[in-house]
């Protein structure tokens, strides 16, 4: 059984069907890319298995247990975690201090062991900053640990992110263009570090990304969409050759893959 399993996702907005029985499977430890046109549903995919969108048709199993219905907190509880498109942190906090926030699903102290800071409750802190201070190692964050996020460069800020996202100890990590915005050498950089956190904790990954040298070069398989469908999916270089992948992203000219 794979570790997720979408199957017949329909999502419409108004007259705009941003799926149309979208499935998607992925493996324990896989690493899937996602790509396809603008607007051609990727964000919109990664809404429905996180609970931000409902969608309309369809079932989203994760570990067996069907997602939709579920609110996005109970989902990434479940060991499912995310990055967004636009950086989405706590700007004010230091990188650690953000990294200590997605730890939230480990933390067992309730309000009162907190409040009275009981033996067990401490055990629980240090138990969370090890961890946190594990991934910042992993990421070579020790420049960002205690530097607000809003005063890092930007590279530095997708790797919080990432270090956030992956503080929840996930069994799928979903990355929503993680390299936008970074320039060609902190793109390189950025995949060394994802292959770091594949060997050193092995999540399943997908990933939405426009830059296709680093699909190529990352994933063990693509799945292409477009207008809100699965057109593709294989091993990169199979994709790559596919009729259909190259007119969608160089025919018609009203897409673009950027
Ligand atoms: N909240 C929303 N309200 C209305 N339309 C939406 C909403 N979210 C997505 N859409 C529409 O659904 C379609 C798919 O959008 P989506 O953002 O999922 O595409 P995408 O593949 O992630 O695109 P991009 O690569 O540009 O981020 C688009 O036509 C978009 O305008």
């Amino acid at each position: 059984m794979a570790l997720l399993e979408a199957r017949g996702l329909d999502l419409a907005f108004g007259g705009v069907r941003a799926l149309a029985g979208v499935s998607l499977e992925v493996g324990e430890g896989e690493f899937v890319s996602l790509i396809g046109p603008n607007g051609a549903g990727k964000t919109s995919l990664f809404n429905c298995i996180t609970g931000f969108y409902r969608p309309q048709a369809g079932s989203i199993r994760f570990g067996g247990r069907e997602l939709v219905g579920l609110s996005p907190d109970r989902i990434s509880r479940l060991g499912l975690a995310r990055t967004f498109q636009n950086i989405e942190l706590f700007r004010y906090m230091t990188g650690l201090q953000n990294l200590l926030l997605g730890r939230h699903r480990h933390v067992g102290a309730g309000f009162l062991r907190a409040a009275l800071a009981t033996p067990g409750w401490w055990r629980d802190e240090e138990a969370q900053h090890r961890r946190a201070e594990e991934i910042i190692d992993l990421l070579d964050l020790q420049l960002a640990r205690d530097v607000p996020v809003a005063a890092l460069p930007y590279g530095i800020q997708k790797l919080v992110e990432l270090g956030r996202a992956l503080a929840q100890e996930p069994r799928l990590l979903l990355l929503d263009e993680p390299s936008a915005g970074l320039s060609a050498e902190e793109k390189d950089e950025f995949l060394f570090k994802l292959q770091d956190v594949r060997d050193a904790l092995g999540p399943a990954i997908v990933l939405v990304e426009h830059d296709l040298r680093l699909v190529m070069r990352a994933s063990e398989r693509v799945v292409v969409l477009d207008r809100g469908r699965v057109i593709a999916s294989g091993a990169p270089a199979e994709v790559q050759r596919d009729p259909q992948v190259v007119e969608a992203y160089l025919g018609g000219g009203d897409g673009g893959a950027a």
